[in-house]
């Protein structure tokens, strides 16, 4: 892969000696990290965010911030209390503002909590919530954010792909605190329970909510969340992905992709043309402009391989590609390939391929 050298994003405010005096006097990082939870439990994808800011300093002092309201936030709380040897607080926001992933009031709890804490980085995972709420809130604070980050070298340089992911880009913030960026969570592996020492648990502490005003809940209204009814992994987190392309041909034929899913304990994924056509909501899409994904197993079937799509799992552990084109670039990614029907593979794998106890 390629790689470049950026320098220089946004020049904060102020003086350029004043910037360089305030850096120097700074001798430890920290950060905040704007956490996601669900039925009590950090989400795996906040957890990630938390190894990115051990990333930025092993002696990083990481402030969790989680909203919301309800019981299921205070056990979230004590989740994330001892979730990560570095964090030294949980910063809990008990409203009904939060309850919901919009990001105006959240872009005002940040600024809030970020101008009490004067963090030096700010860190969020690359979620759809993540991605609404961040621009948001550097724009509030006055600094760029930079987003999507792979990898991290040193406190404030980082790396990020760029061109669909086809060339990797490193980039040196060079503004003012904090240095705000988005992670992708595929790249920053959680600490695990076992790595977590038995003893240490951080401090909860609720946030002063009084900078809240009618102004904070902007425009958006919350209407409603769909989700589908199922045991199978999410997306974004799943160990193996069974994806569909339009070769799949209809939403009728993608039901073939979620038994074999159902068998291998799998989420189901599609490109963008199978959600165009209908086959499946966009939830399911990967790449560019849909979740980014990096299981162990990522099966493609009737997918040819367009660089968007492939900007969302060609990161994945083993790809398998199933195709009747031999010449479909999806095969240039994959580990293994068939150059065969699907619907003939597909029929033979439900068939050999035993029902999960
Ligand atoms: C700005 C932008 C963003 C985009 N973002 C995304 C994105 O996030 N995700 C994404 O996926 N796409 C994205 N796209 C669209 C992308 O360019 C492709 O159009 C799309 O990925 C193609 O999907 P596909 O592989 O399902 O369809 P096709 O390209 O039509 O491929 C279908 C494949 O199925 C094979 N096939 C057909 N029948 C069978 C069969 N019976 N057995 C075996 N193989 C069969 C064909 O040989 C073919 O290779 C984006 C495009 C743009 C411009």
């Amino acid at each position: 892969m390629a790689a470049m050298v950026v320098a220089a994003l946004r020049r904060g405010r102020g003086s350029c000696s004043s910037r360089v005096f305030a850096q120097s006097f700074r001798r430890f990082a920290s950060t905040l990290v704007v956490a996601e939870h669900e039925g009590g439990q950090v989400k795996p994808s906040s957890l990630s965010a938390l190894a990115a800011a051990e990333a930025v300093s092993k002696e990083n002092k990481v402030s969790v911030l989680l909203g919301g309201s309800g019981p299921a936030l205070h056990k979230a709380a004590e989740h994330a209390a001892s979730s990560h040897p570095l964090v030294s607080e949980v910063l809990v926001a008990d409203s009904d503002s939060f309850a919901h992933p919009l990001a105006e009031p959240w872009a005002d709890l940040l600024r809030s909590v970020q101008q009490k804490g004067g963090y030096s980085h700010v860190i969020a995972s690359s979620t759809s919530f993540g991605k609404n709420l961040l621009p948001r809130a550097a724009a509030l604070l006055d600094v760029s954010p930079v987003t999507d980050v792979t990898a991290i070298t040193e406190e404030r340089v980082f790396v990020r792909p760029i061109y669909a992911g086809n060339a990797l880009c490193t980039v040196r913030y060079t503004g003012v605190d904090p240095c705000m960026m988005s992670i992708r969570s595929t790249s920053f592996s959680p600490t695990t329970t076992e790595a977590m020492s038995e003893t240490k648990v951080a401090p909860i502490t609720q946030v002063d909510l009084s900078f809240l005003s009618e102004g904070s809940l902007g425009k958006s209204t919350w209407v409603s969340l769909t989700s589908q009814d199922t045991e199978r992994p999410d997306l974004a987190n799943a160990r193996v992905v069974v994806t569909g392309g339009r070769g799949l041909k209809s939403a009728e034929n993608f039901k073939l992709l979620e038994q074999l899913a159902e068998k291998l304990g799998a989420a189901v994924g599609a490109t963008r043309a199978a959600v165009d056509a209908g086959f499946v909501p966009n939830d399911l899409q990967v790449g560019q402009t849909g979740k980014i994904v990096a299981p162990e197993l990522y099966m493609a079937f009737g997918v040819s391989g367009a660089i968007q799509h492939l900007a969302g799992m060609r990161d994945s552990k083993v790809i398998v590609a199933v195709n009747k084109d031999a010449d479909a670039p999806i095969f240039q990614v994959a580990d293994y390939g068939l150059v065969a029907d699907l619907f003939e593979v597909l029929e033979e794998l439900l068939k050999k391929i035993p029902d999960k106890k």
